[in-house]
């Protein structure tokens, strides 16, 4: 599904460049589930960007789904966003004065999908998150982990083929956060490619498999099997 080779990026800072992602390898397949690890300023958010058409590598190669993801036009790189991509984010971002169904329906909308069929999916994604029953509500009167199933349910609406999330139970109670991950889990359980950016370690580790940054390299990727071996020896 992902193939990254050699991925290089730097950030220009005046005369100055921070080399940030130093030749990162790493393919995902269909139906993973995993964590990207790393300290802060490891580079992790940089490669979410990347992998999420949000930022440009520099060097090395991007293949999403078969398709060659590098000097696209700002036009085609919108387009296979929209198709391959889903985000969740670690504050949500929803939109405070639409309802929770009217915010899931929002990608359907840019992707010009009919009225009727934007409300069925917005229903039938609110409902798989557990939350039919909240569809008229606003934001502000949902808890933390309610915001979030809505934006897991934003995200899913457009079915796309890889959901990028980024810190996504950061803002939330540890009780909160395990539920959230149970919802992700049972997603990546239907078959839906997941990645997921966090610095705990329990989280990474409802994970199917771990992968580590440290100063822009990767320093380990594991399945879960491995890491949980290895705790034990
Ligand atoms: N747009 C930018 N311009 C300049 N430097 C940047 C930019 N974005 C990130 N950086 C720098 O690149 C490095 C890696 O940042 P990145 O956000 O990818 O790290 P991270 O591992 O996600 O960190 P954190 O866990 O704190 O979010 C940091 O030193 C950061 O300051």
């Amino acid at each position: 599904m992902i193939e990254i080779k050699d991925l290089h990026k730097s950030y220009k800072m005046g005369k100055n460049s921070l080399h940030v992602l130093k030749g990162i390898n790493f393919n995902v397949e269909e139906g993973e589930l995993v964590a990207i690890m790393g300290s802060s300023g490891s580079g992790k958010s940089t490669l979410l960007n990347i992998l999420g058409m949000l930022d440009e590598l520099d060097e090395g190669s991007y293949t999403l789904d078969g398709v060659a993801i590098k000097n696209l036009n700002e036009t085609k790189a919108a387009q296979y966003r929209n198709k391959f991509l889903g985000f969740i984010f670690q504050s949500f971002n929803l939109i405070n004065y639409k309802s929770a169904a009217e915010n899931v329906a929002l990608p359907l909308y840019y992707q010009k999908v009919a009225r009727k069929e934007r409300q069925e999916k917005a229903l039938k994604y609110l409902t798989q998150v557990g939350l039919k029953e909240w569809a008229g509500h606003l934001p502000s009167e949902l808890s933390g982990g309610q915001k979030q199933r809505v934006a897991i349910a934003r995200a899913m609406a457009a079915e796309p083929k890889v959901l990028l999330a980024d810190e996504p139970t950061g803002a939330l109670d540890s009780k909160t956060s395990y539920e959230v991950m149970d919802l992700i889990q049972k997603i990546n359980d239907q078959g839906n490619t997941i990645l997921i950016v966090t610095h705990e370690p329990d989280i990474a580790d409802m994970c199917k498999r771990i992968v580590h940054l440290k100063d822009g390299v990767i320093i380990e990727d594991k399945k879960i099997e491995q890491v949980r071996a290895s705790k034990y020896v």
